[in-house]
């Protein structure tokens, strides 16, 4: 099995420090992003509707998201999720090494956002007491995405301003990362069913 090279690790650890984000096409490779997408279509009748907001005040506001998730204990383990976590934990032990970001934890789901879905633009915000979100990553299954196809990612790269912004092709095997607590960012609507990975590495509070 193949993981990701020292190359793409130095890649992502340079825009974090640089400006906080970093794009990775290939980071996982095409035969590697199949198998996770297939796991997390078996997955589906497990997926249920996306919440929002904090542990509390949780709930399901379609007016601000309308994917479905699964977190990825719930799902039947696969080997594409067993690779998956571990380019994962070598990616968090790459990064604590190198910038020192004290990262301690993973959690991911799988999303699907059908045709038309989209989420509204936000911050990933703390998630119940005793873990901070330091770094979101998203994986993106889909092959063959075409900017035609929609449904990119759009990172806001100056606070609350509208410009500049960054859009993302959500294309296969793309792994975005960037720091929780800086970047708004929104998912825009697409025109296919749109497949990914969404986790954060959570460091202390
Ligand atoms: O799927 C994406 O591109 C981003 C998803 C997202 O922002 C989230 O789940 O918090
Ligand atoms: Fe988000």
């Amino acid at each position: 099995m193949n993981t990701p090279s020292g190359d793409a690790h130095d890649r992502i650890a340079d825009g974090l420090a640089d400006h906080g984000w970093a794009v990775s096409p290939a980071f996982l490779t095409p035969a590697q992003a199949s198998t996770l997408l297939a796991e997390s279509v078996s997955a589906r009748d497990r997926f249920h509707p996306a919440g929002v907001g904090r542990a509390g005040a949780h709930g399901v506001r379609s007016g601000t998201r309308s994917d479905s998730v699964c977190w990825l204990g719930d799902a039947h383990s696969g080997p594409g999720q067993a690779a998956y976590l571990a380019a994962m934990d070598g990616l968090r032990a790459y990064l604590n090494q190198s910038l020192y970001l004290g990262l301690l934890s993973y959690d991911a789901h799988f999303a699907s956002y059908p045709v038309g879905a989209f989420y509204a633009r936000h911050l990933d915000a703390l998630h119940g007491p005793g873990a901070r979100r330091t770094l979101s990553c998203v994986l993106y299954l889909n092959p063959d995405w075409t900017d035609a196809d929609g449904g990119h990612l759009r990172l806001y790269l100056d606070g609350d301003r509208q410009e500049p912004f960054m859009d993302v092709r959500p294309e296969a095997g793309t792994l975005v990362t960037f720091l929780s607590e800086r970047f708004e960012h929104e998912v825009l609507t697409s025109t296919r069913e749109r497949s990914s990975v969404t986790g954060w590495f959570s460091g202390r509070t």
